[in-house]
Parts: C-alpha cells; sequence; structure tokens
C-alpha cells in the first residue's frame, strides 16, 4: 500500500469498487476501461483514475484495467484478503440479525462468538455461534485473537463495555449504539447508524416533493 495517507472519502468509495469489480468477474470481464467502469458506477472516469491513481493506478493506457488485479489490490488496500476475528456484544435483535448474515465471512470476518447479559440468551446458538455471558467477555477476545467488536447494545452500556474491550485488546469497533463513544488513538471506530441514513433519505424525498410541488405552482401561475 501506498505510504501517503488516504482520504476517508477515497476510502469510502472503495467498497463499491470492489462491489462492481467482483460482479464484473462474475459476468466473465477480465478487463475494462475507466470510461466503461465510469458508465457502469455513474462516477466520472476521472474520479475513477483519480482515485485509483493513489495507489498506484493499476490501469495501462489504451488496455484499461485488469478486471482481477484491480479486485486483489481493492482487497489487500481494504485488508480483507486476510481474515479478521469479530465477537458481537449484544445478541438482542439486531446482533443475531448481524450473526445470521453468512455474507461477513466471505469477505474475511469471522463471527466468533456472541455475548449478552440476559440468562435466557446465554447458552443458545445463532447459525453455530453460541451465545456467551458478557462475564466471559475478555477471556474469549484473548484466547481467541478478536480484533474486531460490534456492539449492538443499548447506548448506556456501550461506554463501559468499549472500555473493557479495548483493555482486552481490541482494535475496532463496529459501533451500532447510538452514542460516540472515546477510545484510545489506536482503537478505530466505525459508526453505523440506520436512523441516521434513513433521515438523509428523508431530507432528499422531501425535497424532491417540495421541488415538485415548486414546479407546478410556477406551471399553473403560468398558465392563468
Ligand atoms: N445503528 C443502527 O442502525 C441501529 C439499528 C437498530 C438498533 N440499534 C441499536 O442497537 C442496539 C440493539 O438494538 P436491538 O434492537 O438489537 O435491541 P435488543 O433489545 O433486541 O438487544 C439488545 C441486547 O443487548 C443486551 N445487553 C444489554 N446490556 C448488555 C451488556 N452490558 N452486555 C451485553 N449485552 C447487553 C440485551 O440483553 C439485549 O439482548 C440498541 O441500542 C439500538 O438502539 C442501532
Amino acid at each position: 500500500m501506498a505510504d501517503k495517507e488516504i482520504s476517508k472519502a477515497v476510502i469510502a468509495r472503495l467498497p463499491r469498487y470492489y462491489r462492481h469489480l467482483g460482479e464484473l468477474m462474475e459476468d466473465g470481464v477480465e478487463r475494462i476501461s475507466s470510461n466503461e467502469l465510469s458508465l457502469r458506477m455513474k462516477v466520472t472516469a476521472s474520479q475513477i483514475r483519480q482515485d485509483l491513481n493513489n495507489f498506484g493506478g493499476f490501469g495501462q493506457q489504451g488496455y484499461g484495467y485488469n478486471v482481477k488485479y484491480l479486485y486483489t489490490e481493492i482487497a489487500k488496500i481494504l485488508g480483507i484478503d486476510r481474515q479478521h476475528n469479530l465477537v458481537i456484544i449484544g445478541a438482542g435483535n439486531l446482533g443475531q440479525a448481524i450473526a445470521n448474515y453468512a455474507n461477513f465471512e466471505k469477505r474475511g470476518f469471522l463471527i466468533k462468538g456472541m455475548f449478552d447479559i440476559n440468562p435466557r440468551l446465554i447458552g443458545l446458538v445463532v447459525r453455530g455461534i453460541e451465545i456467551r455471558s458478557v462475564d466471559d467477555l475478555e477471556q474469549f477476545v484473548k484466547d481467541n485473537d478478536v480484533q474486531i467488536a460490534a456492539l449492538t447494545i443499548p447506548k448506556t452500556k456501550a461506554p463501559e463495555i468499549a472500555d473493557r474491550l479495548v483493555r482486552a485488546g481490541i482494535k475496532a469497533i463496529w459501533n451500532f449504539a447510538h452514542t460516540d463513544l472515546t477510545v484510545p488513538d489506536d482503537v478505530v471506530v466505525e459508526n453505523v447508524h440506520l436512523s441516521e441514513s434513513l433521515m438523509r433519505l428523508s431530507y432528499r424525498v422531501c425535497s424532491m416533493q417540495d421541488n415538485s410541488v415548486d414546479e407546478k405552482q410556477r406551471q399553473s401561475a403560468k398558465n392563468s
């Protein structure tokens, strides 16, 4: 990987490149130009070239991009060419939904265990993953070389659990609890908030509706 700092915006776009390249590979496409990729992804060709130049380009003049090579290189950049061991804290609706999604494993994220405080859940098995008592969390993290923890617990409980995870040596928190966590610099947090995404959608749908009402009013004023 390049030594220089890669912008968050570029990193945020890489999974989408990866998905499209994966689909191209499934369709048997071996190479693609930045223009073709641009049409497919509805991103400008210059944006694609700029993004991929961050990592040395991977493209060849007059040839375009080798799909498999680019796919493999992006996987390396994203670190999904290796296995990440993961635990889920909070085995309620959301925790179990994540555990039931088998595709994370295809990306190298192996769910090793789930943890909860509810005695009625402890001992149950979800898609082969046992729900354990949160009392066993630290030992399990150490014994199973766990780097990532998904937090699917109420927000009031999240800071305390995050502290425990950090002390146990976790390096990344996938935070679904609706709270901002404070962690040391060597620990990364990725917040996932579906409701924030829904609010952005609400804004877009409302502004579209407002625009169309404005347009109708303009038309009727013109016609009257
Ligand atoms: N970020 C998002 O997009 C999103 C979407 C849905 C829900 N959520 C949030 O995720 C959390 C879980 O939602 P849910 O619908 O699965 O709730 P849920 O009540 O079904 O599950 C929460 C689970 O956490 C367990 N728990 C509570 N305290 C704990 C602790 N200290 N240690 C271990 N386990 C503990 C509970 O026993 C329960 O099983 C909530 O905070 C909710 O607001 C976030």
